[in-house]
């Protein structure tokens, strides 16, 4: 049956899917060429615990300080080896569709990061079945206003996520930090590969574990906010990024919350990374050649040497029109991929 033949408006691409293509969208290791689904999967844990393990036995580290009471409410904090005065604090938020994923095998960019004097946060969240949407989004507000508070000097605070956890770096946009008696010195954003409007979650199989309503994925969506919103420090920039090899779900959403963004007073940027997909664009962060990880005179690369904001004000119409012309790659992608799309 399609999503269609429930009664639901077809205005986005996604509601004309049948259930099998929108599950389909919405699960990335099928989307990988190098590897198998499975093994893709396991690849990018068992980089994550490696980058952990090596993080932990060469970094000075404070492991699962508390930012909260609950139990999962833990952060893991790595320091540069020179101490300096404005450190600035990276925070990553790991993915795994909310019910997956831990800080514990999520170090992926302590090693290039800490090398060039930042200090990389790993924060923990109760997913679920334990966690709701809205609780994690509470603990992730948390974590941020934790670090503020414990880092007051900081030099600058970045938060990147990937998949969900570039979902809950998102709802950071909206938060109200006054709830939260404190400000914190927020400069930068790093969307990776993320979901941003949760309607569509709520047909796959993922639903099983996170029994999102229509209320709770609207109410957790940045995608309808985020245009609202204001940001507290004008300078904070925005990354929208996602890999060539994401699928075009995952593209349509990076895209459309990159375009809300500037229709906002927010400075965004939009990539597409070329020649990755959902997972290597994240194991790749262990690398110090890599293109993200390359800290500038701004505490970091991504958001140095490119023209943030302009591409959303005076050239916005010509990036409109200019959107990555995916699925192009399609074409050149292994017949598995190819096969899907034309069975969907
Ligand atoms: N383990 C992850 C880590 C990060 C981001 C996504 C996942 C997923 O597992 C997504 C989904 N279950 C998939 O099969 O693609």
């Amino acid at each position: 049956m399609a999503i269609s033949d429930v009664g639901l408006p077809g205005e986005v691409p996604w509601k004309k899917m049948s259930a099998e293509e929108l599950e389909n969208q919405y699960r990335p290791s099928q989307w990988v060429v190098r590897l198998g689904a499975e093994e893709a999967l396991r690849t990018y844990s068992q980089i994550g615990i490696e980058a952990t393990r090596r993080a932990r036995a060469t970094r000075k580290s404070l492991l699962h300080v508390p930012y909260g009471d609950g139990e999962g409410e833990k952060v893991d904090i790595y320091f540069p080896d020179k101490a300096a005065e404005a450190l600035p604090f990276f925070l990553f938020f790991h993915g795994g569709y909310w019910q997956s994923g831990s800080k514990d095998e999520s170090a992926f960019m302590v090693d290039p990061l800490t090398a060039q004097g930042v200090a990389v946060v790993i924060v923990a969240y109760d997913i679920a079945p334990k966690g709701t949407l809205d609780q994690m989004v509470d603990q992730v507000t948390r974590s941020v206003a934790f670090v503020q508070t414990r880092y007051p000097s900081n030099g600058g605070i970045y938060l990147c996520g990937h998949s969900a956890g570039a979902h809950l770096a998102a709802m950071m946009l909206l938060a109200n930090w006054t709830k939260h008696g404190v400000t914190p010195n927020l400069k930068g954003f790093f969307l990776v590969s993320g979901v941003f409007d949760l309607e569509p979650i709520m047909y796959t199989s993922q639903n099983i574990a996170l029994q999102l309503t229509l209320e709770d994925a609207q109410r957790n969506s940045p995608q309808l906010k985020v245009a609202q919103a204001q940001p507290v420090d004008p300078t904070c920039r925005v990354l929208v990024v996602v890999g060539q090899f994401d699928s075009p779900e995952f593209h349509r959403q990076s895209w459309e919350f990159y375009q809300t963004l500037c229709q906002g007073e927010w400075k965004a940027s939009f990539e597409q990374l070329h020649d990755v997909d959902h997972f290597e664009i994240v194991e790749n962060l262990t690398q110090k050649d890599n293109v993200l990880t390359q800290v500038g005179p701004h505490p970091w690369h991504p958001f140095r040497g490119r023209q943030h904001g302009s591409r959303c004000s005076l050239l916005d119409a010509q990036t409109r029109s200019s959107r990555p012309a995916w699925p192009a790659w399609r074409n050149s992608v292994s017949t598995k991929n190819t096969k899907k799309i034309s069975q969907m």
